[in-house]
């Protein structure tokens, strides 16, 4: 049964109907560590999901699942109506999902036209560089991309600048969907702009895009729905524009759940104990404070309601 919403979680949005990619209940476990349990997303073509949650919430796990590096252990993956597996990166890529992580995997010596085509011309036996070199600008000039000069080396460009040449790179194998694993970790303010005006221009040509981030800044700016975990879980599907940064947060952190979980908690038949999630060991959860949970200071709607 799924939790009772708090009168200050807003409304889970709905998932979009004609998704391009749908996962549904993926779980992956690592030994005793439960990543993943039972997760959904969905994501539509042109369409930007935030992917939030707190450090061990299972969102790199999720990204892993879906890019082929690590195999479920349950779940099924529908991608333009079709299940499909997923089992190794190639195959991921074969289906037209793309991950950028966040080591871009750039070399530093080489210039953007190469990184652009790193592998690809071993593959096609030398393409032509003359024609390498025309379609990097056609397709920076379509980002709207602010490279100084294609032939500069990669060494030589900002964060920004290379994560645009690294998703770039990735739009090269003509992808449907493509995932950003913190596309804006430490850039500074004009080069979040750069990247986030970037994922328009993603949106726009009709991706659908997956974004793990931890700023809500950055969500809120460029995402149309936010898709939360919690200790490997689902903890609701945001609209972007209607919830606030506040509400994202405390759906993050368990502070919007607090009220039922710990009720759940007291009323849990005896013997119905969760299994092992991640953050249980590190003790970092707030609401899993040993010496038990704290009462709630209000509990409005729900309250007595079962
Ligand atoms: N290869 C692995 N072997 C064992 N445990 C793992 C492995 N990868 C992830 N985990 C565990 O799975 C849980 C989810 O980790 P994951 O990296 O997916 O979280 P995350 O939301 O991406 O966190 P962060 O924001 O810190 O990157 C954590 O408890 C983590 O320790």
């Amino acid at each position: 049964m799924s939790p009772t919403p708090t009168p200050t979680a807003p409304a889970p949005a709905a998932a979009k109907d004609g998704a391009l990619l749908s996962l549904r209940g993926i779980s992956k476990s690592f030994g005793a560590v439960a990543a993943l349990t039972g997760v959904d997303l969905d994501v539509a073509a042109g369409e930007v999901v935030a992917l939030v949650g707190d450090n061990g919430a299972g969102k790199s796990t999720l990204v892993k699942v879906l890019s082929g590096v690590h195999p479920a252990d349950a779940g099924t993956v529908t991608f333009q109506s079709r299940e499909v597996a997923v089992p190794s990166p190639a195959a991921a890529q074969q289906l037209g999902i793309a991950t950028v992580f966040q080591d871009l995997a750039l070399c530093e010596n080489l210039n953007v036209i190469e990184n652009l085509f790193l592998g690809r011309e071993l593959r096609a036996l030398r393409l032509d560089e003359v024609a390498m070199e025309v379609r990097s600008r056609e397709l920076l000039r379509q980002l709207s991309a602010k490279i100084p000069s294609v032939e500069a080396p990669v060494a030589a460009l900002s964060g920004g600048q290379r994560q645009t040449v690294a998703i770039a790179r990735s739009l090269l194998g003509d992808p449907k969907v493509i995932i950003l694993d913190e596309p804006t970790a430490a850039l500074g303010v004009a080069q979040t702009a750069e990247v986030l005006n970037l994922i328009e221009r993603l949106r726009e040509r009709g991706l659908g895009v997956i974004m793990i981030s931890h700023n809500m800044a950055d969500v809120k700016a460029v995402a149309d729905r936010v898709a939360v975990l919690r200790l490997g879980r689902n903890n609701g599907v945001f609209d972007a524009e209607t919830t606030s940064a506040e509400e994202l947060v405390a759906a993050i952190t368990g502070a919007s759940d607090n009220v039922v979980s710990r009720r759940s908690k007291r009323t849990r038949p005896a013997g119905d104990e969760p299994a092992t999630e991640p953050g249980d060991e590190s003790g970092v959860e707030s609401d899993s404070a040993p010496g038990g949970p704290a009462e709630p200071i209000a509990m409005t709607k729900g309250d007595g309601d079962e």
